[in-house]
């Protein structure tokens, strides 16, 4: 049986996503989910999303990393889904979905490729030596480093992946380096083991531990180069409580199929 796919990205984090409204397509099937995100055996991606229907939203986005085990929160996934929920004419300009991590609302240009997107506020920041932990939908480590566009962020950020400490249940890992007027984040993505252009809930990590380093507080909008384009998170912060926290950045049809 071939399935119609449609593949997104949304600053080089890319996904195939499935209108799985019917309910058709089994969420059990990891394999599945895992050859059809390979780079050169399937469509490849950096994970997999369901759209579903739920009777309390405008829908449910169900997400599985590319090693076809179900993920935690995608910031950029969920951009890309809102921008896929419009062009199915599920919603128009403004969206409430359900996701892993609780009830998300998003807002979308008229042209559908524009998305910022509602993030759970983020009450705790830990730290690790110098370096931030901290849970934005997905577990995060924030590294600040100079040098960025040189370093081995596969290796190095494998290594801290793989730390005693995380290694069981896993953690993204985002080195930052900053500039006058941006941050400059590079990703080493849990459930992709790799980096990866882009990481929605990683540059909204990498804003709250900028903005908690300098002691900002009050309305604050960052502006994030990734390798894949530029982002933005714009928040408030008080005392050490993160709220109204939004990701903003581009979502984009590439192509749709059948496998
Ligand atoms: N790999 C993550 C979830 C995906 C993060 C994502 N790319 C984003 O944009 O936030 C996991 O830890 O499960």
């Amino acid at each position: 049986m071939s399935v119609h796919f449609y593949k997104y990205q949304g600053a080089g984090n890319d996904f195939i996503l499935l209108d799985n409204r019917s309910g058709a397509f089994n969420p059990e099937d990891t394999d599945t989910v895992r050859q059809w995100c390979d780079r050169r055996f399937g469509v490849g991606a950096d994970g997999l999303m369901l759209l579903q229907n739920h009777a309390d939203y405008d829908f449910e986005m169900v997400y599985y990393n590319a090693d076809g085990n179900p993920g935690s929160m995608c910031g950029n996934g969920g951009r890309c889904i809102v921008a896929f929920a419009k062009h199915l004419n599920i919603i128009d300009s403004e969206t409430n979905f359900l996701a892993v991590d609780g009830p998300h609302y998003a807002k979308i240009t008229a042209e559908g490729n524009w998305v910022e997107l509602q993030m759970i506020d983020v009450h705790a920041l830990n730290r690790d030596g110098e370096d931030y932990v901290l849970n934005t939908g997905s577990p995060h480590y924030v590294q600040q480093v100079i040098g960025l566009d040189t370093k081995d962020v596969y290796q190095d950020g494998k290594q801290i992946r793989n730390q005693e400490n995380y290694k069981t249940a896993g953690i993204n890992v985002n080195f930052v380096e900053e500039h006058p007027d941006h941050l400059f984040v590079r990703t080493f993505e849990r459930g992709v083991e790799d980096e990866t252009y882009a990481c929605g809930t990683g540059v909204t990590a990498v804003a709250l531990a900028i903005a908690h380093t300098k002691g900002q507080q009050g309305k604050i909008e960052t502006d994030i180069k990734v390798l894949g384009g530029r982002l933005k998170v714009q928040f408030e912060a008080n005392g050490d409580n993160y709220s109204n926290i939004f990701l903003c950045g581009p979502a984009k049809r590439v192509f749709e199929g059948e496998i």
